[in-house]
């Protein structure tokens, strides 16, 4: 496609209709869903379940977050690699991120809330934090199960799946670049999870990049998400879904800031047998998906974790 402006992601609906599991809409919402993570390896969902106020909320609380001094925000350690506090150490404000592990238990989301307010004072941070991942996590969890059930996997093999998810919920923050220059201000990656939710604050910036390699910007709707696939996903489907590369590309007088939803297997990912056969052979041994953070630590050096084939090196056959 010549002008990039013409390609649209799709849109998957998940109003409450396509959210009653084996209904029409439910089997037309996941042929939508299984063909967009297919060919672009991501799309717009419209979930409404996350209303404007609480989206308002969210992001005045990353607001209240990220104007905390970097020594606070330098507490938000983890033992996996990309989980904690991550800044640019030349100036802190030009990209900083941070995260919470286990975000859908709220006694991880009050720990969280106390590492950076000591004095309690956090304005219902953690009420407000909590009640969007466990929004988020629900809106992951059909994904998930349109996924298995579009390619046909027991929904035993879903349930015990699903009950391995270990939900990170991680915060950009990105200072306003000014509008002389469009700068790619988040470099192409593709996401390490399975599965990546996210939604902007007011400012836009976020490109992915489709098979005909152009960079396309998302057009976010009211009430949308994009759902992107991550290296995971992709091996999980032993190379049917494509994980979505995207970056920030933004020129604007405004900070950005994001909120995104990360689903990891806590245990070990077994490419299903429904996936395997004389067409596809098994690409992809059994892998321990959080080892796999550990693995890109060596990668680091060359930038090469940046891109989706490290998963090959990783688990590859
Ligand atoms: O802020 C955004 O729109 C993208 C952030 C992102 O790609 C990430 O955190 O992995
Ligand atoms: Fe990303």
């Amino acid at each position: 496609m010549d002008n990039p402006k013409l390609q649209k992601l799709p849109v998957v609906n998940f109003g409450q209709e396509n959210l009653q599991h084996g209904t029409k809409s439910w089997s037309l919402a996941r042929n939508e869903v299984r063909h967009a993570l297919e060919e672009y390896g991501c799309f717009l969902a419209v979930y409404d379940a996350v209303s404007f106020k609480l989206r308002d909320s969210v992001f005045s609380a990353l607001e209240k977050l990220f104007d905390l001094p970097v020594e606070t925000k330098k507490k938000n350690t983890s033992d996996t690699l990309f989980f904690g506090y991550i800044c640019d150490d030349r100036d802190p404000s030009i990209r900083e991120n941070m995260g919470i592990e286990n975000s859908t238990d709220i006694e991880e989301v009050k720990k969280f809330s106390k590492l950076m307010w000591p004095q309690g004072n956090d304005d219902n941070f953690s009420g407000i934090i909590h009640e969007c991942a466990n929004l988020l996590s629900e809106l992951e969890q059909v994904v998930i199960r349109m996924v298995f059930e579009s390619y046909g996997v027991e929904k035993l093999k879903c349930d015990s799946h699903i009950d391995s998810i270990m939900y990170v919920l991680r915060f950009n923050n990105y200072k306003a670049p000014g509008v002389d220059e469009k700068t790619v201000i988040a470099p192409p990656h593709t996401d390490k999870c399975l599965i990546s939710i996210l939604a902007p604050s007011q400012v836009n910036g976020l490109e992915v990049n489709l098979k005909d390699e152009q960079w396309i910007p998302v057009d976010f709707l009211p009430s949308s998400f994009v759902v992107m696939a991550g290296d995971a996903l992709m091996a999980w489907s032993n190379d049917r879904i494509r994980p979505c590369l995207h970056r920030v590309h933004m020129n604007a007088n405004a900070r950005r800031s994001s909120v995104l939803m990360t689903s990891y297997h806590k245990g070990v990912v077994h490419i299903p047998q429904e996936l395997i056969d004389e067409e596809n052979p098994q690409r992809y041994k059994p892998f321990d998906h959080l080892e796999y953070h550990n693995f890109l630590k060596k990668e680091l050096q060359t930038g090469q974790h940046l891109q989706c084939d490290a998963i090959k090196r990783y688990c590859g056959v």
